[in-house]
């Protein structure tokens, strides 16, 4: 791989008798995983093809993954490399918790926050550009959750509507990415000597706004997949020496993590409870985490935030259900699934949506996902979304329909599917090999396919 010279010389002054062992790193295979959604069954034939398990991530396996598999299709897995899996683990949120992931797209770390939180409580996952948000948002249906919201806001908008809210926050920032240049090498590219220096003031900023959103005794967990000190350790010292309040955590090192670097910054010793994952010391890309915790007295320094201006911004009319629309949804739920409990309904236009517990109001946020996907009022009639779908299990619901592999290909690919006769017609739950699957509408002995037009293959 070409590395940019400047870069050789930093990283040479840097590790000095390491830095040839780093270097060649560069030219070795990047590193190829996935983690199982314990929210699911078992994805039992992508475990199959698993070349190893991943020491430090109970959920994670070694190996590539098939995108147009049913465990992918189904939300079952989600493609990770080894090193990426560890921050979710050191973030550990737990069920009930109120959590938000600030970088959150496309979602590999959100995802598995929500099934370490065994989708109990409340996770934000926030991403600052639309387009990625959208594929945060799709990549969270998939996985199934009922807990999440998205929104597509900056760090600095977000912070005036969540004042000390969180119990843990993740910044999983973005970076030099010098990490991941094995896997991304167009990120060499946009390397220069200054990069990183840059890079490390937005950091700063987004920290800043995330440490107004986190409770006294909230713990911030600050990654990034670069080696770049400038936005690894100075930025964890910068956060030390600025915010008196907050003290840095032990992150557990398993073999082939290093710790932090405190000569790489300004010599604290506390930078040595961070963790720094190197592709010449163990088979993953390259990442740092470092955890802080916020003082629990309540003289935590108060924050001073900006309240955003509501200038014609999209976000959801937090509209309750009207008499018919309560009537629609309260008869296919009858027929579908009659002990179904809602949190917080509420529509969006014609789209129903479950909001998850620990929000009240989404008033003055640009939210893609206002929890969960119920479905969508059509002319006197209520259709179940896929969303849904994805958070059921089989045995949830008496109106399920078992596909074969044959029948579930002819789902996603949009075909109508021939299934007994004995059924009474009707709206069905479609799984296959224990994974739910989407919906189907049961009109004498067929299955009419409502897979999303978009996603069939
Ligand atoms: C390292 S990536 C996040 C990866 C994600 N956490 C995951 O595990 O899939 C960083 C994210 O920060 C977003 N970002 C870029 N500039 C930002 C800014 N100024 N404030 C907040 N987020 C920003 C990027 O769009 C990107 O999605």
């Amino acid at each position: 791989m070409k590395l940019p010279s400047e870069f050789i010389s930093k990283y040479q002054h840097l590790l000095g008798d390491e830095a040839p062992a780093f270097l060649a790193a560069f030219d070795q295979e990047s590193q190829s995983g996935f983690r199982v959604n314990l929210l699911k069954a078992a994805p039992k034939a992508t475990l199959a093809t698993a070349t190893g398990k991943v020491e430090y991530v109970p959920t994670g396996y070694r190996g590539p993954i098939n995108g147009k598999s049913l465990d992918h299709v189904a939300g079952a897995i989600y493609s990770q490399e080894p090193s990426a899996m560890y921050v979710g683990e050191v973030v550990d949120p737990q069920p009930g918790e109120r959590v938000l992931d600030l970088c959150a797209a496309p979602g590999g770390k959100t995802t598995h926050l929500v099934a370490k939180m065994g989708d109990q409580g409340l996770l934000v996952a926030n991403e600052i550009f639309r387009k990625r948000a959208l594929v945060l948002a799709e990549n969270l249906e998939r996985w199934g959750t009922r807990s999440t919201v998205v929104t597509n806001e900056s760090p600095a908008e977000l912070e005036g509507q969540f004042p000390r809210f969180f119990d843990r926050i993740l910044v999983d920032a973005p970076c030099s990415g010098e990490g991941m240049f094995r896997k991304e090498p167009a990120g060499i590219e946009y390397w220069n000597p200054d990069y990183p220096a840059e890079c490390a003031n937005r950091q700063r900023k987004i920290l800043a706004s995330a440490l107004k959103m986190l409770k006294p005794g909230g713990t911030l967990v600050y990654s990034t997949c670069t080696f770049a000190p400038e936005e690894d350790e100075q930025n964890a010292a910068w956060l030390l020496e600025e915010y008196p309040d907050l003290t840095m955590e032990e992150v557990k090192k398993y073999p082939g993590m290093d710790a932090g670097r405190p000569d790489w910054a300004d010599g604290n010793p506390e930078l040595t409870k961070a963790v720094r994952l190197f592709p010449h010391h163990l088979q993953g890309e390259g990442h740092f985490i470092a955890k802080f915790k916020l003082t629990a007295n309540d003289g935590a320094t108060p924050v001073k935030v900006r309240t955003k201006k509501k200038r014609g911004k999209k976000r959801p009319a937090n509209n309750r259900l009207d008499r018919d629309h309560q009537a629609e949804f309260k008869e296919f739920c009858q027929w579908f699934m009659p002990d179904y409990q809602p949190n917080h309904l509420l529509t969006f236009g014609d789209q129903l949506y479950d909001l998850p517990a620990g929000i009240d109001s989404l008033d003055g946020l640009t939210v893609l996902r206002p929890g969960l996907h119920l479905g969508t009022f059509k002319k006197r009639r209520f259709e179940p979304a896929l969303a849904w779908a994805l958070t059921l299990r089989p045995g949830m619901t008496d109106r399920e329909i078992s596909l074969t592999d044959d029948q579930w290909r002819q789902y996603v690919h949009g075909d109508v599917i021939t299934a007994a006769s004995d059924q009474q017609n009707g709206w069905y739950l479609l799984t296959c090999q224990g994974l739910a699957c989407g919906f189907g509408k049961l009109v004498n002995g067929t299955v009419k396919n409502f897979y999303p037009k978009g996603l069939r293959f």
